[in-house]
């Protein structure tokens, strides 16, 4: 630092914009993630920026990791409308600090399906378009399709990742595909060591190929964690849940209790199935561990989704589930291949707004304390909101709704 000038230099930094400056952020922080922290801002009026909410990301650690630095520099060149786009990149310099700029999205996933799980535990229905996973998985594939026709992979696809556009916003149900591989210090398929990373990893979107030890990451990978994001919008369950061990010391890919809940759903997969398995580096794990595999002769995906889900075998939304959940990587379909499924091309249509208009039943993302590491820390959860608040005032404002029809009803 010493080679600039000093004067240059205090030109520069008196110059640069400060994003405290810009942004309003106090006490706005809506969640915290293996990435980092998260707060909903808007631009301080004498901030150029356009009227409206924004993320604010702040990067865990300090100073530009080279994978960082990558993925900014990709985040910059990419620009889909289902793909998060990045508006600013600030480096505090006194702190090393690397905050990002994102439009605003205040839902995601993670907290519709819980808000959908716990209506159904309390047996009151939310009134969602026919094709509301349809709608929804068609944008994760456009989206996906640009990035992978960008060779760029996601690499830790999850429902929490699969942002959508609020009401505020003038692209209204709109998926928005988001984390672009910033969760990753590495490249290889190695677990983050769950020091950096407070919030427990989940395995239940991991492909197999990569359980067994698959040394790099593929966009079948991306491929087959949509299609266990589409069973859990069908069911409201994680398709792959599997409970796990608080403390993840291990970094080794292969985890016996995720494959064991995989073959508990998919059966166990033949020389047929996989030509490729015995290959793969973990392959005698597995053996040691799973035998041939005659105990899961008789599971299923089909059996799986007709037992938990009544869902036909023959229907083609169960058809695609079927394609993307392939056990050979080989075998999964391209986001292209998958977009021009018959899913999608038969009625009810794909529709830009996935609520097709209809009320959006979540709350708004809470803003949460900076309690860090206790147990009921939102982020552990990654509840903003307790689901049952929204639930209830969804109700009251529908009981209302229903009530002014009923009397119009009465009347006309
Ligand atoms: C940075 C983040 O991807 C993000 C972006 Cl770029 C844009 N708009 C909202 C968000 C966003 C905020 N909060 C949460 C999430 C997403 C996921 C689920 C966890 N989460 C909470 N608040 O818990």
């Amino acid at each position: 630092r010493a080679w600039m000038d000093a004067d240059f230099r205090r030109q520069l930094s008196a110059r640069r914009e400060r994003v405290e400056d810009a942004f309003e952020f106090e006490g706005r922080k809506v969640g915290r993630g293996s990435y980092g922290q998260v707060f909903k801002t808007k631009p301080r009026s004498c901030a150029d920026a356009p009227a409206g909410d924004y993320a604010l990301k702040q990067i865990e650690g300090s100073g530009l990791s080279m994978s960082a630095c990558r993925e900014i520099a990709l985040l910059r060149e990419l620009k889909h409308p289902n793909v998060i786009s990045l508006k600013q990149v600030y480096l505090a310099h006194e702190t090393r600090q690397i905050w990002l700029l994102f439009d605003y999205a205040e839902h995601d996933l993670w907290r519709m399906i819980n808000f959908h799980a716990s209506a159904k535990k309390c047996n009151s229905q939310v009134s969602l378009p026919p094709n509301f996973t349809k709608s929804i998985m068609h944008q994760i594939l456009c989206g996906i399709h640009y990035l992978h026709s960008n060779w760029v992979l996601h690499r830790d696809l999850k429902p929490a990742n699969i942002l959508v556009m609020g009401t505020t916003s003038p692209e209204r149900g709109r998926v928005k595909i988001a984390d672009l591989g910033l969760a990753r210090l590495f490249h290889q398929p190695l677990t983050p060591l769950t020091e950096i990373d407070p919030v427990v990893v989940t395995f239940w979107y991991r492909a197999p190929e990569l359980l067994l030890g698959a040394r790099h990451y593929t966009k079948a990978i991306d491929l087959w964690a949509i299609g266990c994001i589409m069973a859990e919008l069908i069911t409201d369950k994680p398709l792959f849940y599997c409970k796990q061990e608080e403390d993840i010391k291990t970094s080794s890919p292969y985890n016996r209790d995720q494959l064991e809940r995989i073959f508990s759903v998919m059966g166990f997969p033949s020389q047929q199935d996989w030509r490729d398995l015995p290959h793969l580096p973990k392959y005698g794990d597995l053996v040691r561990n799973f035998g041939t595999g005659q105990q899961y002769a008789r599971f299923s995906l089909g059996r799986h989704m007709s037992r938990s889900f009544g869902m036909s075998e023959t229907s083609p939304e169960f058809r695609l589930l079927s394609r993307l959940l392939a056990m050979d990587p080989l075998r999964r379909p391209s986001a292209r291949e998958a977009l021009e499924d018959r899913y999608f091309l038969e009625e009810p249509r794909p529709a830009a707004d996935v609520f097709n208009g209809f009320d959006i039943p979540y709350g708004k993302r809470d803003f949460i304390s900076d309690s860090s590491d206790n147990k009921d820390d939102p982020a552990r959860q990654q509840q903003s909101q307790p689901v049952h608040a929204s639930l209830q005032q969804y109700q009251q404002s529908h009981q209302q709704a229903l009530l002014l029809q009923q009397q119009q009803q009465q009347l006309s």
